[in-house]
C-alpha cells in the first residue's frame, strides 16, 4: 500500500536532468553524461513519484513491438527506467509507480509489457513473469571448425564504420526481427541506446567494431588481454543478425577465424544452433539466465494475438492482484493454431497467477514445469499437459535487448 503523502504523475522536458540523477543515484551511479536516456525516454510515458515536493522515483514506459509466435507484430509496453531514491524505499513507491504504468498501458490498448530486472525477487508481485525469454551466456574458443554439413556463404565480410553501417542494420533488423519470437522494434534513440559507445559505456573494452556481410552483420567489442604465451583477446558481441542460415554460419566463421582473437562472447539466444555447428560442441559454455520478464496487462486481447501449437480447449483462471479486468475464468478454445478466448463462470481446468501466464507466453518457461513448481494448479488430470504442448513453438523465444 503506497504511503498517502505519495503522489505520481508524468514529467515535463524541464524535469528530466532531476529525473536522471534520481534514477542513477538509485543504481549506485553517476548520472549520465550523455544524453541516451534522455532522446530514448518517450516524457509523455515517463512517471516521476513525488514526496511533497522532491522527486523520489522514476519509471519509463517505451512504445514497441514484440513478435509472438505465429509472427504477429504485438504493441508492447517495455518498462524501464525504474529506480527509488535510496531513503524512500520500501514505503509502496516502486509498487504505485508498477500500478500507474500497468494501467496505461491498458489505456493504451497494450496487451502485453515487459521489462527486465535488475533482481530476481522484485517483480513477480506485479505480475512479471521470469524467463519469458532465457538469456544464454555463452562462451567459446576461436579456431573449432563447423561440421562439414554447414554451408558457409562465400560473401566477402567487410569492417566498416558505424555511419557505413547504420542504415544496413536498421534496415535488416527490421526485417529479421519480424520472424523472430521476442524480438523487438528499434527506433532511432533505442538504436542509440543499445549501441552506446561513449568511454564510460565501454567498460574497458574497445568501441564498438561494425561488420557487414551481404546478408547479415555482427557488431563486437575486443576485450584486449596479450600474455607471455601470445594474444588472448576475446570478441564481446554485442548483436549478430542475419536473414539466412549460409549468413548466420558466415558471420560466425569470420568470429571464429579473425586473427588475433582467442574466444568469444555472446548473450545469445537460448537456442542458438551454433553450438551445434561446431565440431566440439563441448567447448562452447553456455549458462542460461532469465531475460524478459512479460506482463499480460489484458488476457482476452492477448491470447488471441499468438498462435499455437495444438489444439486445446481450457478453462483457466487467471489471478491478477493488479489488473482487476484479467482476473477470472477464461476459456481458451484453439483450433487449427488460432484462439478464442471468453469469459466463463464453468469451473476451472487449470488456475495460474498471470505472472506465469507471462512466463508461458511466448513458448519460453513451460506450463508443465510451472506446474510442478506449483504457480499452475491443474484441476482436471491432462490440462497442463495439453496446454504446454499448445504454447510451446518451435524455437525458444528470444529478446536480444535490454532496454
Ligand atoms: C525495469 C527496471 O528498471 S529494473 C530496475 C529496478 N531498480 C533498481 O534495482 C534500483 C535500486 N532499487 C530501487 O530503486 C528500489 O529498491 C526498487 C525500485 C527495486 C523497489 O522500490 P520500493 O519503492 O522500495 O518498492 P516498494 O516499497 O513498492 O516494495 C513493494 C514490495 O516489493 C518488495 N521489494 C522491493 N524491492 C525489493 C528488492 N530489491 N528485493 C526484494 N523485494 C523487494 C518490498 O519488500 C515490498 O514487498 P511487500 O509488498 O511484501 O511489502
Amino acid at each position: 500500500m503506497a504511503d498517502s503523502t505519495l503522489s505520481i504523475r508524468t514529467i515535463d522536458r524541464s524535469e528530466l536532468d532531476e529525473l536522471r540523477r534520481v534514477f542513477a543515484w538509485g543504481f549506485l551511479d553517476d548520472p549520465d553524461p550523455g544524453d541516451k536516456w534522455s532522446n530514448l525516454l518517450e516524457i509523455d510515458r515517463t512517471h516521476a513519484v513525488f514526496d511533497g515536493d522532491e522527486m523520489i522515483g522514476t519509471g519509463g514506459i517505451l512504445s514497441r513491438e514484440i513478435t509472438v509466435p505465429g509472427g504477429a507484430q504485438v504493441e508492447f509496453g517495455a518498462v524501464t527506467f525504474v529506480s527509488v531514491k535510496p531513503g524512500h524505499r520500501r514505503r509502496g513507491v516502486a509498487s504505485l509507480l508498477m500500478k500507474t504504468q500497468l494501467q496505461a498501458m491498458h489505456d493504451a490498448g497494450e496487451a502485453l509489457g515487459g521489462l527486465w530486472a535488475s533482481e530476481g525477487s522484485i517483480y513477480r508481485r506485479f505480475g512479471y513473469g521470469e524467463h519469458a525469454t532465457s538469456l544464454n551466456m555463452m562462451t567459446m574458443p576461436t579456431r573449432m571448425p563447423f561440421h562439414p554439413g554447414v554451408t558457409v556463404d562465400p560473401a566477402r565480410i567487410r569492417q566498416v564504420t558505424r555511419d557505413e553501417a547504420m542504415p544496413f542494420m536498421v534496415a535488416l533488423h527490421d526485417k529479421v526481427r519480424r520472424t523472430k519470437v521476442g524480438w523487438l522494434s528499434r527506433g532511432g534513440p533505442s538504436w542509440g541506446y543499445f549501441l552506446a559507445d561513449a568511454e564510460s559505456d565501454r567498460r574497458g573494452l574497445s568501441s564498438y567494431r561494425y561488420c557487414l556481410h551481404p546478408q547479415g552483420y555482427v557488431v563486437f567489442r575486443v576485450k584486449h588481454e596479450w600474455s607471455e604465451s601470445g594474444p588472448r583477446n576475446e570478441l564481446n558481441v554485442r548483436e549478430l543478425v542475419a536473414e539466412t542460415e549460409e549468413a548466420y554460419a558466415a558471420l560466425y566463421r569470420f568470429l571464429l577465424d579473425l586473427d588475433l582473437a582467442a574466444s568469444i562472447s555472446f548473450y545469445t539466444a537460448e537456442g542458438d544452433p551454433v553450438q551445434h555447428m561446431v565440431d566440439n560442441p563441448r567447448m562452447v559454455r553456455t549458462q542460461l539466465t532469465d531475460g524478459l520478464w512479460l506482463r499480460v496487462v489484458d488476457v482476452e486481447k492477448a491470447l488471441p494475438l499468438r498462435r499455437y501449437s495444438s489444439d486445446v480447449d481450457s478453462v483457466v483462471e487467471v489471478e491478477d492482484g493488479l489488473c482487476p479486468w484479467n482476473s477470472g475464468r477464461w476459456r481458451l478454445a484453439v483450433k487449427g493454431g488460432e484462439a478464442v478466448v471468453t469469459r466463463t463462470d464453468d469451473p476451472a481446468d487449470v488456475s495460474l497467477d498471470v505472472a506465469a501466464l507471462g512466463s508461458a507466453f511466448l513458448g519460453g518457461a513451460r506450463l508443465s514445469v510451472l506446474n510442478r513448481a506449483r504457480r499452475v494448479i491443474e484441476h482436471t488430470p491432462g490440462h497442463v499437459d495439453a496446454l504446454t504442448m499448445a504454447f510451446l513453438d518451435t524455437h525458444a523465444p528470444h529478446c536480444p535487448e535490454v532496454f
